[in-house]
């Protein structure tokens, strides 16, 4: 039962990647310019003002759509050497599909990755991060199993127009975000709210789009010319709420039920969804009068198909939970939720000073589940593609400064003590942006945007000053207090 682990004096291994990312929604802006259509946060947003907590939306955000030189110097200051950054699907494919693609559109990702080479970073491209076309969503969206093909459509026209320069690839951000949430729930666009019905559609037609994604870049591209491709799976660490055995249990159906949901099929030896979501769907499908489980089953050859379609993990990561079994009926019926039946809170003692609620600061779950992922998927190299903190705004943001410094401790320890296959961190995110259903309220940002000002105005906080200096030394530095991380230790 590991801590973050106390202050040390390791390094990051001379070949570790370090990076910073963001995504199309969030910083663009340009929502109607160009040819782009509305995806589905534009409808979202602009139908439901209320869904977003200062009534703000991303039709400028911090205009980068105008303004990716200023960005592009912003990655150089930090010095990283790899910048994540996602594509939007209506800004190529206007009406979704592959007939007619906007070419204005592809003359902005060209411009930014021209512009990444001529400063020497690497790109990662993120395929899809959450913008899908709105005429997509009116025929089904992600519950229509054509989507497959549509997205595979897409994906090729990124590969032909760009895989000679973009040598990482990620296929989706966060699946979870988008089925659980967005499809079985009201968290995230498309708010469909359909839950325990269209949260598995959408699972299912995901991963089988994912796998078609990877064989084709496999088949047709990576022979011409090289490059890896992941996908990047958001997760909590699930720390059991008391020593029994019940919430220890607990705690490993979270992980298996959540992370696990993607991960299984994509990185597990044995391929398919975990055996436990199976069971449980298939079991309260039958009590609930389902012809059939709520959870569609993959035929074995769909199993091999999606087996092992990806050459790194990527993780999100910002904070832990802790679990217990649920001694009652939880969320809604049918749903995902109550599929799994557990109950996750957290720590009053763990501090935040977060404008996230949900953020807690708590390094050990951070190396925990690192270590988690290393054992349960056979040391697959992992990419931490997106970790960070969220406060108010300010430049001098401390609370930000001490987050860094003790996840990057942990992942120190996890690399070094635990062994723990880390190849990469990116950090999230490179400027302030409009952070969903927060909007500008939180920030996120190692660099400070003024949304008020005309230019989006960047500015340097004192975290991309630490950023850069852990870049530069490949270490933290020696006066980062350690004496405020006994309280993290878990
Ligand atoms: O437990 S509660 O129901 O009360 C709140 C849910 C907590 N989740 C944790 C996972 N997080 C995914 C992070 O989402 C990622 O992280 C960034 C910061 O949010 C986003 O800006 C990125 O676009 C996204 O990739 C979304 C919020």
């Amino acid at each position: 039962n590991f801590s973050g682990g106390a202050k040390s004096n390791y390094t990051f291994p001379k070949e570790f990647l370090f990076g910073v990312s963001t995504a199309a929604i969030q910083i663009e802006g340009a929502w109607n310019e160009d040819g782009k259509s509305p995806s589905i946060w534009d409808q979202l947003v602009h139908s439901n003002p209320t869904f977003v907590r200062d009534r703000s939306t991303p039709n400028v955000a911090a205009n980068s759509y105008h303004l990716y030189k200023r960005d592009v110097q912003m990655v150089r200051e930090l010095g990283v050497d790899i910048y994540r950054f996602s594509i939007s699907w209506p800004r190529i494919l206007p009406n979704g599909l592959a007939n007619s693609v906007n070419t204005l559109g592809l003359q902005y990702y060209r411009n930014l990755i021209n512009e990444l080479e001529r400063y020497n970073i690497t790109p990662m491209v993120t395929i899809y991060h959450w913008d899908l076309p709105q005429k997509l969503q009116d025929i089904g969206g992600w519950t229509n199993a054509h989507i497959i093909d549509y997205y595979t459509d897409y994906a090729n026209i990124l590969f032909e127009n760009f895989a000679d320069k973009v040598k990482y690839w990620v296929t989706f951000n966060e699946p979870m975000q988008t089925c659980i949430e967005g499809y079985g729930g009201t968290y995230r666009a498309p708010a469909l709210n359909r839950h325990g019905i269209a949260e598995y559609l959408c699972t299912h037609n995901l991963l089988k789009a994912h796998a078609s994604v990877y064989h084709l870049f496999n088949r047709q591209y990576r022979p011409l010319y090289g490059g890896k491709i992941g996908l990047a799976l958001d997760s909590n660490w699930a720390e059991p709420r008391s020593n029994s055995s019940s919430d220890r249990q607990a705690a490993q159906l979270y992980l298996r039920t959540h992370m696990g949901l993607y991960a299984n099929p994509v990185y597990s030896a044995e391929g398919n969804y975990p055996p436990e979501i199976i069971k449980l769907v298939d079991e309260k499908s039958r009590q609930q009068n389902y012809s059939q489980s709520r959870l569609p089953k993959f035929t074995p050859e769909e199993v091999e198909y999606i087996r092992g379609t990806a050459d790194f993990f990527g993780l999100n990561h910002y904070t832990t939970y802790l679990l217990s079994m649920a001694t009652k009926p939880v969320g809604q019926i049918p749903s995902h939720e109550n599929d799994v039946g557990i109950v996750r809170v957290q720590d009053p003692t763990w501090p935040s000073m977060s404008s996230s609620s949900w953020l807690k600061v708590v390094p050990f779950g951070f190396r925990k589940l690192l270590h988690w992922i290393s054992k349960s998927y056979n040391n697959i190299p992992i990419i931490v593609t997106e970790n960070g903190y969220a406060d108010y705004s300010g430049v001098h943001d401390k609370a930000r400064v001490s987050y860094y410094n003790h996840y990057l401790n942990a992942l120190l320890h996890a690399i070094h003590e635990d062994r723990s296959n880390v190849q990469g961190y990116f950090a999230w995110s490179l400027m302030d942006n409009w952070e969903w259903d927060d909007g500008y309220v939180s920030r996120f940002g190692l660099y400070l945007v003024d949304f008020e000002s005309p230019n989006k105005t960047r500015t340097a906080k004192d975290s991309a000053r630490l950023y850069t200096r852990v870049v530069a030394t490949r270490g933290l530095p020696a006066d980062y207090d350690a004496a405020d991380y006994t309280a993290f230790s878990g």
